[in-house]
């Protein structure tokens, strides 16, 4: 049982550093993140705080535009996934009212002929990019360099990874070769004072996905579940440091050994919120297959292979996973009946 009562912050230095016992410490602090919250926080990576503040500035001018402004660039307008998704357009808990967010998605940018988008592969195809925000250049240039270096970051930390599980650090190359993989810049408004104590940022949900890198601005109001205590806890705003944690493929292909943990955001703070999440999925066509160093020597793996598409695909049918996280929610409340507070 973990007595952590907040996800680490874990200094990723060393993973570019020449010391091998500070790389073996990093490992150790990120396999042992990865079986208790499945969340960890990384400081000292790679992605300038400059890149960080500038992506965030730029979608603080996009969601300030007028409603009917950006309903042009709705996603459902063009298809691939990208573009606006409207205020309260997700209800993870099902609630009476959807989420207090709205959102605008990038993914990995492939040209209309591209094989993958002839095949129609899930979330592949070309970006859509605002041209009514004050410098459409600068936001383009912004965006497109934000998603290269998180996705830089994104190899890196699947390489710890491997270290963690024993494999070669060349493990995941197939897998994150021309990935599924979605940058969201989210806004959320502050819920006023008298909201209903069922309103929600974001509902408790799990990722789906691979693993997750989060940029969050220093308002807060992103928790992660605590499993061993049942209680909510916060993961606190750190100038420069961005949260990671695993999504529910990350869970299966370490046959349940790594978590991906129930998230969600509240923001009580009478301020607007923005937050930057990029879900890293990997290669349509990969098939994840419970990995050799995490099978049960009684029993084996617990689930069967499945192709990332086919995985993603699944996830998104049931939606936005919410079938399989109401269970969790469920299993949860019967643990706590503060779990909501
Ligand atoms: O905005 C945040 O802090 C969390 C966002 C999140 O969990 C998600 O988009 O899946
Ligand atoms: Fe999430």
């Amino acid at each position: 049982m973990s007595t952590e009562r907040a996800p680490p912050i874990i200094d990723f230095s060393s993973f570019y550093g020449e010391d091998p016992t500070a790389k073996q410490s990093l490992i150790q602090q990120v396999r042992s993140a990865c079986e208790t919250f499945g969340f960890f926080q990384i400081i000292n990576h790679r992605i300038p705080e400059s890149l960080q503040q500038d992506i965030l500035k730029q979608s603080e001018q996009f969601f300030e535009l007028p409603l009917e402004i950006k309903e042009k660039y709705n996603k459902d307008i063009g298809g691939f996934n990208r573009g606006y998704e409207r205020l309260r357009a997700q209800n993870f808990e099902k609630k009476a009212e959807g989420d207090l967010k709205e959102g605008y998605y990038f993914g990995t940018h492939l040209a209309l002929d591209h094989p993958y988008v002839v095949q129609r592969k899930i979330n592949l195809g070309p970006n859509k990019y605002p041209e009514d925000v004050a410098d459409p250049e600068r936001f383009k240039m912004t965006a497109d360099s934000y998603f290269k270096a998180v996705e830089k970051l994104a190899h890196d930390i699947l390489n710890v990874l491997a270290a963690t599980l024993g494999l070669d650090e060349n493990f995941f190359q197939d897998y994150i070769d021309t990935p599924i993989a979605i940058l969201r810049l989210l806004h959320y408004p502050p819920q006023p004072a008298d909201a209903s104590p069922d309103e929600r940022g974001i509902g408790a949900h799990t990722d789906f996905g691979g693993i997750t890198i989060l940029l969050q601005d220093m308002i807060g109001g992103l928790q992660v579940w605590n499993r061993d205590n049942s209680t909510w806890v916060d993961v606190k705003p750190l100038e420069g440091a961005l949260v990671v944690n695993l999504g529910n493929m990350m869970m299966r292909w370490t046959n349940d050994r790594y978590v991906s943990n129930l998230h969600r955001v509240i923001n009580k703070t009478g301020q607007e919120r923005y937050s930057v999440p990029f879900f890293f999925s990997g290669n349509p066509e990969f098939v994840v297959k419970c990995l050799p160093s995490c099978e049960d020597v009684m029993n084996g793996a617990k689930y069967p292979p499945v192709s990332v598409e086919e995985w993603i695909t699944g996830r998104y049918a049931d939606t936005y996973g919410a079938a399989d996280d109401k269970k969790a929610i469920k299993d949860l409340s019967a643990h706590a009946s503060n779990a909501y507070a």
